[in-house]
């Protein structure tokens, strides 16, 4: 059994439903992230396994103890799960001691060492305990906030966009710091975010919400390079979609045959790449044998995007007149010029939806 667990989990707010009826399975110590599109019902399925919502019917359970059972609900601060909100919502009047010992006992003769060691946790400096929230940097304050719910020492952790007021490089260093020192601490923890990049760095575990549903749940790889359907896949990142004939784990579409993740099935079906997985190599522009089994094509745009570069590149041939221009990931030192004539090659697998969705 899993340490936490969801099971059919549904939730209205008077016309609108916002869980259409939710399974989660978290392993004990794992990290978890749930992403979605706005509205989806993140922010209402961590609430709910906060205890701050109660769920219309449907199950709650953490390490075989029930939470929830329909409205029949444990009160929030009888759950011993950790909660840190967007922004950190730090008590501003407070110093940051009182902000970590918010929660500690005021005549505790422990009080003082139990607030150092939580700083020394969340790598603050003690120095800083004087200080008003507002005397430092938001990814400070997020770490003040995590050391402030770890005061509890909570079974559980949830963290409900705790990253998204810091600016991308503090954002990605406090992410990997928090999600280090929850791992040694051996918390499993949840995160909310709308970010798909910050799920995918976070988490052993994403669960991608849709309308109210999760509409896929694995390990971060898996997900990106095997999205169930063309809407998560695309949620999750950039793609190229082609038709393509399966036979035998190949699949003959316009960029050629290429390997497929698929052996099995066979006719026609619906392929994904990601853009990093087409590699360019300028070649001459004549002559070029077009019927070969390479694939070939005209970088008719450059997006120069730092490190990675976006290239948008027509393919040649009539039979590839009809597929739409291909974007094309590639590392800057390796881009062609405009107006070059590129040879296409695939690298690793492209991946068969199981449905023939158009997309
Ligand atoms: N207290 C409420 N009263 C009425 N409707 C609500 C309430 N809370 C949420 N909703 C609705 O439920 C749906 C799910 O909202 P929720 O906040 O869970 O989405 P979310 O995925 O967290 O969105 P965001 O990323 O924008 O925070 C939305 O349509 C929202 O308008």
């Amino acid at each position: 059994m899993s340490f936490l667990e969801l099971h059919a989990v549904r939730k209205s707010y008077g016309p609108m439903l916002a869980l259409a009826g939710v399974d989660l399975h978290v392993p004990a110590g794992s990290r978890t992230a749930i992403v979605g599109p706005s509205g989806s019902g993140k922010t209402t399925l961590l609430r709910i396994i906060a205890g701050f919502e109660a769920p219309d019917v449907g199950r709650v359970t953490l390490g075989g103890q029930v939470l929830a059972n329909g409205p029949d609900s444990i009160p929030a601060h009888r759950r011993g799960i950790g909660f840190v909100p967007q922004e950190g919502a730090l008590f501003p009047h407070l110093s940051v001691a009182d902000n970590v010992g918010f929660g500690l006992a005021r005549n505790d003769p422990k009080r003082s060492q139990r607030i150092h060691e939580l700083m020394q946790m969340v790598a603050l400096d003690p120095a800083m305990l004087t200080r008003r929230p507002h005397e430092l940097s938001g990814g400070q304050q997020q770490r003040v906030a995590l050391a402030r719910a770890l005061a509890q020492s909570p079974r559980l952790m949830l963290l409900d966009e705790p990253f998204s007021a810091l600016d991308t490089g503090l954002r990605a260093s406090t992410r990997k710091a928090v999600a280090q020192l929850l791992g040694a601490a051996g918390i499993t923890t949840i995160l909310v975010t709308h970010d798909q990049a910050e799920a995918l760095s976070f988490a052993d575990q994403v669960a991608v919400m849709r309308a109210g549903q999760l509409a896929q749940v694995g390990p971060p790889h898996a997900l990106y390079l095997r999205p169930s359907d063309p809407a998560t896949a695309q949620f999750l990142g950039e793609t190229i979609v082609l038709p393509a004939q399966l036979a035998q784990g190949w699949a003959t579409c316009a960029l050629g045959v290429v390997a497929a993740d698929d052996a099995q099935r066979r006719g026609a079906a619906q392929i994904m790449l990601r853009p990093e997985q087409l590699q360019l190599t300028q070649v001459p522009a004549e002559p070029l044998d077009l019927d070969a089994e390479a694939s070939y094509g005209v970088v008719e745009d450059i997006d120069f995007g730092g490190a990675l570069c976006g290239l948008t590149v027509r393919l040649l041939g009539e039979a590839q007149a009809g597929t739409a221009p291909l974007l094309v990931r590639t590392p800057a030192i390796h881009i062609p010029p405009l107006g070059a004539t590129v040879q296409i090659t695939v690298m690793g697998q492209a991946h068969v939806f199981v449905e023939s969705v158009t997309v």
